[in-house]
């Protein structure tokens, strides 16, 4: 890992970027080759997962010839590692990939693979092999948990409210982090939740999921997901947060309130949280569908202000009825919610959380900028996440 490793994995990488596909391919066809169950780990479209890896592996090549960025390269294939506990990966099988790459490798270096490169390769494939497996091994408690669906309502068409009951216990879980999650609909496909309550000792849950077009598993939870299916959980990501010590802003569109919503909750319980003022937007007066218990929230939390956000005055016919906004007292601005929260008032001083589409996140961000809020005052969890 010293800067005269000789450029056989710049070399190799170069070979690999020719055909991407078709290498991530040939490896795995040799994994499920050495053990046909590992099949069944993944889901039964790979294209993401062949993807995902052979951008790890880009990296991987890119890095480790070079002097700079090892730290953040062990800590990227440790996150792997943690994240691969859920799949049921064991020991042997780390062993049998690095053993699948190290194969396609020299079939891919032909006449240049020799004693020195097939050192080289082969202690590559075995540390990033070796990390994941440390990593994995290194993390105490099981890889996944469950909890059974209790209750199930949409709110419109394409949104439900998802209860649960914890079956096993929940690891330690904060407010506004997010859960990878598997519903038996899908069962080898995994998706990131934010859970719309803080976690309590009774092992309580709610998701409000909106069905993202084209999104499977949403689809799924809007549509089919039913009181007796049983969720499975992995880890807990997301750094959402709030300092005691300075005023709040949250910026919410539509089902991304879940977190923000999750942090309001807790701070309610607590005696010194900071005056925090939530933008809750929606399309349609209708869909803004939790503005009835937030409302209740901030009428007894005083530190803490609400306004709608509404792109449209008036509900199509497939929304209405849904929520009518002027009946809490809320008030109601129109446009796109991180435009009228950046117009409001001046933000500089505040501690601000977003969450919602990635489009709005990325604008509601820009936005805020524009109006004088340091980047670095912003959180928001990673924008393609969901
Ligand atoms: N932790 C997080 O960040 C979470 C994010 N989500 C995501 O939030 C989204 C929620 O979807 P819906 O409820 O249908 O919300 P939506 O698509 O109806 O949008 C709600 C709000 O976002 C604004 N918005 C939408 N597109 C925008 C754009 N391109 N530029 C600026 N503003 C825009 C709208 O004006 C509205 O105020 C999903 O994509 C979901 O994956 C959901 C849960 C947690």
């Amino acid at each position: 890992m010293s800067g005269a490793t000789p450029p056989v994995m710049h070399r190799l990488r170069d070979l690999i970027d020719a055909d991407r596909d078709g290498f991530a391919h040939r490896v795995f066809a040799r994994l499920f080759g050495y053990s046909p169950q590992v099949r069944d780990l993944f889901p039964v479209h790979m294209s993401h997962v062949r993807e995902a890896f052979v951008d790890v592996l880009d990296h991987v090549l890119d890095v480790l010839p070079g002097d700079a960025g090892h730290e953040e390269l062990i800590e990227l294939l440790a996150q792997l590692g943690r994240d691969h506990r859920k799949y049921g990966v064991t020991d042997s099988h780390y062993d049998q990939m690095a053993q699948a790459l190290v194969s396609e490798s020299a079939l891919l270096l032909g006449t240049e693979w020799n004693a020195e490169s097939a050192e080289t390769v082969a202690q590559a494939m075995l540390m990033t092999t070796g990390v994941m497996r440390g990593a994995a091994q290194s993390v105490e408690g099981p890889a996944t948990w469950r909890a059974r669906v209790v209750q199930k309502f949409t709110i419109n068409r394409e949104r439900a409210v998802v209860r649960l009951a914890a079956i096993d216990p929940v690891p330690t879980l904060n407010a506004g982090q997010y859960l990878e999650t598997r519903i038996p609909q899908w069962p080898h496909l995994w998706r990131n939740l934010s859970p719309a309550i803080p976690p309590n000792p009774a092992g309580e849950l709610e998701f409000h999921v909106r069905a993202v077009p084209g999104g499977t598993f949403s689809a799924a939870v809007v549509s089919e997901t039913a009181p007796g299916d049983v969720w499975t959980f992995a880890q807990a990501h997301g750094r959402l947060r709030v300092e005691p010590d300075q005023p709040v802003l949250m910026v919410a569109g539509g089902t991304g309130l879940a977190p923000l919503r999750a942090i309001l909750l807790e701070m309610a319980r607590r005696a010194d949280s900071p005056p925090t003022h939530l933008f809750y937007g929606a399309r349609f007066p209708g869909e803004l569908y939790d503005l009835a218990m937030l409302r209740e929230v901030a009428t007894t939390n005083p530190w803490l202000t609400i306004t709608g956000v509404v792109e449209e005055t008036t509900d199509p016919w497939w929304v209405s009825g849904a929520v009518d906004p002027g009946q809490w007292g809320v008030s109601i601005a129109r446009g796109k919610v991180g435009d009228i929260a950046a117009r409001y008032a001046d933000w500089s001083d505040r501690q601000v959380l977003i969450a919602g589409p990635p489009d709005m996140v990325t604008s509601t961000k820009l936005r805020l900028r524009l109006a004088g809020v340091p980047s670095e005052q912003m959180q928001h969890d990673p924008v393609a996440r969901h």
